[in-house]
């Protein structure tokens, strides 16, 4: 779990995060929402100590993560995988190489324990067979695979994903979105994801933080969406009349289903 505790940052004289509170569960796939320029890449950065916040504290499982030293939050970021948006690799090293090099970082076992473990890493991810391969010779989907192979390599507790959709088709992007909960569920991790992408949201938000502004505006599920009042969340959620169609649709099937029901009264 990650706790935001009244975070506020800002650049000279303008605030860009202005007093939020958060939660990111353990276990769960916890989305960060909201418009452009609305600070949700500055409140990532804040969590993994890439900037630093003018005032309130970010704890990771109760350890307060604003006040470690550079020793403690060298410990913790054993723990953080990230995927990043372009997902970063080094273009001169094969596959197996990209998802070994935090191994290499961190100095971790024996050659063999670490070919070992990437190549469970690289299976998990359905990619054993491009071992060889240069990132130049994989689709986008396969990069991002590579990504995430190289995000879990380490067993982190947290993951973070900088739009992990970004550039790829809806189908690759379902698989995408699909391995990261597998993930999550499966190790138990808190994933923290930033996203424009609303399948993403609807699909695999086991917990929303809606940025609006600067501020957390909304916190929940995405059933909880589906019967939100918020203004501002819906507008930003269901900007098409075709979305505004559909979730009237999908709050019928609710109503209209008792395990659904139950399911929302959890
Ligand atoms: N290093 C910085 N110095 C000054 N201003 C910054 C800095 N980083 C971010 N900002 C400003 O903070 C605001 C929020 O930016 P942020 O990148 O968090 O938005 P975002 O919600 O992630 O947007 P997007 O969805 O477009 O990525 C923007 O107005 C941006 O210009």
């Amino acid at each position: 779990m990650i706790e935001l505790i009244n975070i506020k940052k800002g650049f000279e004289d303008r605030e860009i995060l202005r007093d939020v509170s958060a939660t990111m569960e353990s276990g769960k796939v916890n989305l960060i929402i909201g418009a452009s320029g609305s600070g949700k890449t500055v409140m990532m950065k804040c969590m993994v100590g890439l900037m630093e916040v003018d005032s309130g504290h970010i704890a990771y499982d109760k350890k307060n993560f604003t006040e470690m030293d550079t020793h403690q939050r060298k410990e913790l970021r054993k723990q953080i995988g990230m995927l990043f948006q372009s997902s970063a690799l080094f273009d001169s090293m094969t596959v197996e190489q990209n998802v070994m090099f935090p191994m290499d970082m961190f100095s971790m076992g024996t050659l063999k324990e670490k070919r070992q473990r990437v190549m469970e890493c690289l299976d998990r991810v359905n990619l054993k067979d491009a071992a060889k391969k240069l990132p130049a010779e994989i689709s986008g989907g396969m990069k991002k695979r590579v990504g995430i192979a190289r995000a879990i390599v380490l067993k982190p507790k947290y993951l973070f994903c900088d739009e992990p959709n970004s550039g790829l088709d809806p189908q690759t992007s379902l698989v995408i979105d699909q391995l990261i909960k597998e993930l999550t569920h499966e190790n138990n991790m808190t994933t923290v994801i930033n996203t424009h992408d609303m399948n993403t949201v609807m699909e695999s938000g086991d917990h929303i933080v809606y940025m609006y502004q600067g501020q957390k505006q909304w916190e929940g599920s995405n059933k909880d969406i589906i019967f939100s009042k918020d203004q501002q969340l819906n507008d930003f959620i269901f900007a098409s009349e075709f979305l505004r169609e559909a979730k009237e649709m999908r709050q019928m099937e609710i109503f209209q289903h008792k395990d659904w029901r139950d399911q929302l009264k959890k």
